[in-house]
């Protein structure tokens, strides 16, 4: 469903992503973890195309989307992003936003009465009705993760890519937006996330890449890794794999 092949992207002097190979598989949710700064970030907005790779291929069912071949950015389209740290017109309210996002893929061409499912679901379960019509500069830092939240599932996206989260949420939101992308994943969606937190994953992961030295250090199910590094959560199992003396596991 989402390959990335030899990608390669480097700051500078600093090489982030040293040819990372990934097979992402529809349906399921794989975590992509690793240590501060091993780059998931930079891997994630390569994939989005805002961040512009040096090297390697992001193929979208199948079809090049980064890289060598790819043709434009109307492949975004298909894609559902919450960003680690998310940027808004400031003075625009949650429901002027929707309302922008709406009107944007409609004069894309989308069949927005059919697309769009304003996430009522998420909208109650975060109590997120009254700060609706507030301006996103009013928000709590919270309320803005929930309503980042919101605007990732909007289109019902094939493929959804939320860059830690949970994080910034109180227990009730992080549960509901849990919930959801476990909802999400059995309507045959596929998620990408990250999050330091393994409790979590270990809750809503199926697959684990795992990103360490700018290449994919383990790729496969979180079974397969408990399995490989004999360990009993993924919070040791990361651990093994952090090691000094890292052995790399195979894919
Ligand atoms: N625009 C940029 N310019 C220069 N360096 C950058 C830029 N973006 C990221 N980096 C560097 O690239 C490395 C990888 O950053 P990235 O944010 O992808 O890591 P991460 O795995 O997401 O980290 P974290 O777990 O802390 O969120 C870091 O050393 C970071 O400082």
């Amino acid at each position: 469903m989402l390959e990335i092949r030899n990608l390669t992207k480097r700051f500078g002097r600093l090489d982030v992503l040293k040819g990372v190979d990934l097979a992402v598989r529809p349906g399921r949710v794989t975590a992509i973890l690793g240590p501060n700064g091993a780059g998931k970030t930079t891997l994630i907005k390569s994939i989005l195309g805002l961040t512009r790779p040096d090297g390697g291929q992001v193929l979208l069912g199948g079809e090049t989307v980064v890289g060598a071949g790819a043709r434009g950015d109307a492949y975004r389209a298909r894609i559902g992003y919450m960003a680690q740290i998310a940027r808004y017109p400031e003075n625009l309210s949650a429901a002027e936003l929707i309302a922008m996002l709406v009107e944007l893929r409609r004069t894309a061409g989308a069949d927005v009465a059919h697309d769009v499912a304003r996430d009522e679901s998420l909208i109650e379960r975060f109590a997120l009705a009254p700060h609706l019509d507030k301006p996103m500069r009013a928000l709590s830092g919270g309320t803005r993760q929930k309503v980042n939240a919101v605007l990732a599932f909007l289109f019902r996206p094939e493929l959804l890519i939320l860059d830690e989260p949970t994080a910034g949420l109180d227990p009730v939101a992080s549960s509901a937006l849990k919930d959801r992308i476990l909802a999400a994943r059995d309507e045959g969606r596929t998620l990408v996330l990250t999050s330091h937190v393994m409790s979590e994953l270990q809750e809503l992961a199926d697959d684990v890449a795992f990103l360490a030295d700018g290449r994919v250090r383990f790729a496969g199910p979180v079974e397969e890794l408990l399995r490989a590094t004999r360990q009993p959560t993924l919070e040791r199992a990361i651990a093994h794999l952090l090691r000094p003396s890292l052995e790399v596991l195979a894919a």
